[in-house]
């Protein structure tokens, strides 16, 4: 694996890093005492304050913001995770995403990987730092290495469009976003696809103090040269836009407007977007920010009158209106048409994008899904949007609490595993609460929206009352000092959600729930021209002939089928905590921490996984993966699997405390062991698929071919002239300028090269693979021949090769041409990894200048890394 070829610091580095992450337990279930909050508390903040952000819970990573920059995400850390079984390295991001995807590879499933965590705590770069690690350590081919870069820039122009400064983060997703990453059979990503969910359209035309509006329109001030802003009719100051300063914060210390503009730029060539797509994007944006500077007065009739036609003459290159209306409906349909184009284009963007990662060809595919939606939010004044937002985090953490805690309890019951039950909290009953039909908050919104003209804000609030008054997680004003002690505003309701209490004003949940525009604006947007409008209006009025959902049914419906999505993959999680309410690097607030810890329900899950099994698997299952790793087992069991896997596991010596059977499956307690049978089932399949060559390709015809690379006549000579190094390189390229292939050329040549030592004669090869534990032992002059992967030392790139050890040299194998040949009496030394990822730095001295016919001799040192054959 390439830790930095001869570069001292980084070959230092994994034993540095390992060092280092002696700092308390990097698991949670190591602690002594892992019932005690404080204990876990201590564990954490011991780490942190040593910069070591993650620790597990078993195979779920607790993930603390360090509002830094840490040297932990460099290539070189990348390469140290991947194949590496994750209990080896320190606890990483990288761990969870490298698991999932080997597992992923090995039994072509799909996964999903959960971030969650409140607003700020640090999902979003979690998400892209996954992604970033898939682009740089998957296989790829130049022909893919343009779909790797549209699945990166997707995320700076969806951040540009979608995300914005909040008080609790600078760059707070405002939309929620699901990315499926497609891969082929060989484990190389070719596609994506991604969802979004309800973007925050009321930030367009309001926001609060210390917010700002989303990215893309300061970048565009910002970043945008003279003639396109000229074009756009817009100036460069962003304190000449009503929309864009209310919060009064347009420039932000941590953002580079400016540079992020370039990034857009750039994306947007390489996601495919046409220069026509680009210029009515940008008119959109631009459009939004005049729309913002329209000021209404009355005329003589009361009817709203534009005040200055300036901003009208840059807006009717997008569409026009005229309509009669007095000057706060004037207003309001002004706010409406900005937040209706940008929640459209949005969502034409998104869109878009996914046409640009889609995968053509219909061959079956695997995914690996990255879930990063808004956090749990706690404002001053909380509204529609947060209600919308703390919603989904309680459906998100139903799903862990179905997927784990609750699932997992119960299956031990199922199969008969003794198990002293957890407690923990299920907060199904608040997810009941918002989304029960007719009964949950949802609904009666939904019942007052269908009533216009009578309902207002305040008459669903008294609906609530009535109905839902004297649930445990709803407080009424009537009740609220009595049940919270804390008295409550009369526009507003308090619901006791899973991650702490939050009081909603209510005020405007009629109106964003309807989000209806005027049927003629929709009109007179339909024949915008500009064809992104036009596009995204005419589409919807063609949908929705009949009345449109409401915002809240559609997002609980999207919802829902997002939970479907997830439910049918494997899950990992991540779960991210915010240490600080000031964004400031290093300070681990105890009492806010404490506060996460207890809501994400960290000891509950401790506890269950140190009392629980990492894995478990239907007994055939499992019989079929690792069936051939015990001669009783392999080929074929006759009796029952249950009886078939006791006897396996017999066979490779489990323990009785690593494992314990149940109705149906096998459970097996630490993933150190499955993670050793796991490897061992690599090798034998190595093994496996040598034999099957030499079934297929009898050995008498394989010695022919072998000879007749030669002629037999020059490969008696040859052979005679005995062990001379120059004989061996040309035996060597021999055998591999021969064209013959059966399975594949490099199975073909190691098979060609090796055989099982110890059924025929001396060296003759036999026709059956060689169990665990027996060697290669390889014709004449080849000693030990293995498939390898050398990484290059320009950017550490993976390359498949042979690794051929002669009597004299070892020689590094492209197919059909030896690349480098070391000889034995320059060597200076063999090092080799202590971790199971089969890592051997061979070692030669810098001047070994030599030029040896047709390949080189390698300096310095040679990174392989042993492979097994799949
Ligand atoms: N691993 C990290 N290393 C360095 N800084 C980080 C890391 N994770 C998060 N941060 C910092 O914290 C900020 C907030 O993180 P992020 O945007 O990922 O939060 P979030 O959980 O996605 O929030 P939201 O729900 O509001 O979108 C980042 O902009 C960055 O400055």
């Amino acid at each position: 694996m390439a830790l930095g070829l001869e570069d001292n610091t980084d070959e230092n580095m994994e034993g540095a890093l390992i060092a280092r992450d002696r700092v308390g337990v990097q698991d949670f279930v190591l602690l002594d005492s892992h019932t005690s909050e404080t204990a876990f508390l201590n564990n954490l903040r011991k780490r942190y304050q040593e910069n070591l952000i993650y620790t597990y819970i078993g195979t779920l990573l607790v993930s603390v913001n360090p509002y830094k920059e840490l040297d932990i995400y460099t290539v070189t850390q990348m390469q140290l995770y991947r194949g590496v079984n994750f209990f080896e390295l320190p606890p990483h991001l990288y761990a969870i995403a490298d698991n999932a995807y080997r597992v992923m590879c090995s039994e072509y499933n799909n996964h999903f990987i959960l971030i969650s965590g409140e607003s700020g705590a640090g999902k979003t770069e979690a998400s892209k730092k996954i992604l970033q690690y898939y682009a740089v350590t998957c296989p790829t081919t130049e022909q893919l290495q343009i779909v790797r870069d549209r699945l990166l820039l997707s995320n700076p122009v969806l951040e540009a469009f979608g995300n914005a400064k909040t008080l609790r983060n600078d760059n707070s997703s405002r939309f929620g976003k699901y990315m499926d990453i497609q891969f082929d059979f060989k484990g190389a990503p070719v596609g994506g696809h991604i969802l979004s969910y309800l973007i925050e359209k009321s930030r367009v035309v309001h926001q609060n103090h210390g917010e700002r509006n989303f990215h893309i329109f300061y970048q565009l001030l910002e970043g945008g040269d003279k003639d396109l802003l000229c074009w756009l009719g817009l100036e460069r100051n962003p304190q000449k836009y009503a929309y864009l300063i209310q919060g009064r914060c347009a420039k932000v210390f941590s953002i580079n407007d400016k540079n992020d503009w370039k990034i857009v730029r750039k994306a947007f060539s390489i996601i495919d977007f046409t220069e026509k797509d680009i210029e009515h994007l940008f008119g959109i944006v631009a459009s939004v920010l005049h729309l913002g500077n329209i000021q209404f007065e009355e005329d003589s009739n009361g009817h709203a009158i534009i005040r200055d036609g300036t901003q009208i003459k840059w807006i009717s290159k997008v569409s026009l209106l005229r309509y009669p209306l007095n000057v706060d409906l004037a207003f309001y349909a002004r706010d409406a048409v900005a937040k209706a184009i940008y929640g459209r284009t949005f969502t034409w963007l998104v869109n878009k994008i996914n046409g640009s990662l889609a995968n053509k060809d219909s061959t079956r595919k695997t995914v690996i899904g990255l879930l990063d939606i808004y956090g749990f939010e706690v404002l001053d004044t909380n509204s529609f949007e947060q209600f919308c937002i703390n919603y989904c985090n309680e459906k998100l953490q139903q799903l862990l609490i179905e997927m784990t805690l609750k699932a997992e309890q119960e299956e031990y019951e199922l199969e008969g595993i003794e198990w002293e039950p957890i407690p923990y909290f299920n907060n199904k009953i608040i997810c009941d609460l918002v989304e029960q039909k007719h009964k949950g908050i949802i609904s009666i919104l939904d019942e007052e929206c269908l009533r216009p003209g009578e309902a207002t804000d305040l008459s669903f609030l008294e609906k609530l009352e009535e109905k839902v008054g004297d649930h445990a997680h709803f407080v009424t004003r009537k009740l609220a000092d009595q049940k919270t002690r804390k008295s409550i505003d009369w526009v507003d309701f308090r619901l006791l959600h899973y991650a702490g209490e939050v009081t909603y004003c209510a005020v405007g949940f009629l109106e964003k729930n309807n989000d209806l525009l005027y049927r003629n604006l929709k009109e007179v947007l339909c024949n915008s021209k500009n064809g992104i409008i036009r596009e995204c209006f005419l589409l919807s009025e063609l949908d929705n002939r009949r009345r449109p959902e409401t915002v809240a049914t559609q997002f609980k419906n999207s919802l829902m089928s997002l939970i479907e999505i997830l439910m049918s993959k494997e899950p990992s999680y991540v779960r991210c905590i915010k240490p600080n309410e000031n964004k400031e690097p290093g300070k681990f607030d105890d009492y806010l921490i404490r506060h996460q810890v207890k809501y994400l329900g960290l000891m509950e899950h401790l506890r269950v996984r140190r009392a629980g099994f990492a894995y478990r698997r239907k007994y055939e299952l499992f019989l079929q993966r690792y069936k051939s790793l015990c001669p009783a087992t392999w080929p074929h069991w006759h009796g029952p699997a249950a009886e078939g896997v006791e006897r396996l596991i017999k066979h490779i010596g489990y323990k009785p405390e690593e494992y314990k059977l149940g109705r149906t499956k096998i459970f097996i307690r630490f993933p150190k062991t499955l993670f050793a049978t796991e490897d061992a089932f690599e090798f034998r399949k190595h093994l496996l698929a040598m034999s099957l060559l030499f079934f297929f390709l009898p050995v008498s015809r394989l010695q022919a071919k072998y000879k007749g690379c030669l002629g037999k006549r020059e490969y008696q000579k040859k052979r005679e002239a005995g062990r001379s190094s120059g004989t061996e390189d040309s035996l060597l390229q021999a055998v591999l300028s021969s064209r013959s292939c059966c399975f594949g050329r490099f199975l073909w040549l190691a098979s060609v090269l090796a055989w099982p030592a110890g059924t025929g004669k001396g060296s003759e090869p036999c026709s059956r693979a060689p169990w665990q534990g027996e060697t290669l032992i390889p014709p004449r002059c080849f000693q030990y021949v293995t498939p390898v992967i050398k990484y290059d030392r320009n950017g550490f790139k993976p390359r498949d090769r042979l690794l051929v050890l002669t009597q004299s040299s070892a020689y590094v194998v492209e197919m059909a041409k030896i690349k480098q040949k070391i000889d034995y009496a320059t060597l200076k030394g063999i090092s080799t990894s202590n971790l199971s990822d089969g890592i051997v730095v061979i070692h030669v001295p810098e001047d070994n200048k030599q030029k040896v016919e047709n390949c080189d001799v390698a300096t310095g040192g040679l990174w392989l890394e042993a492979r097994a054959c799949s």
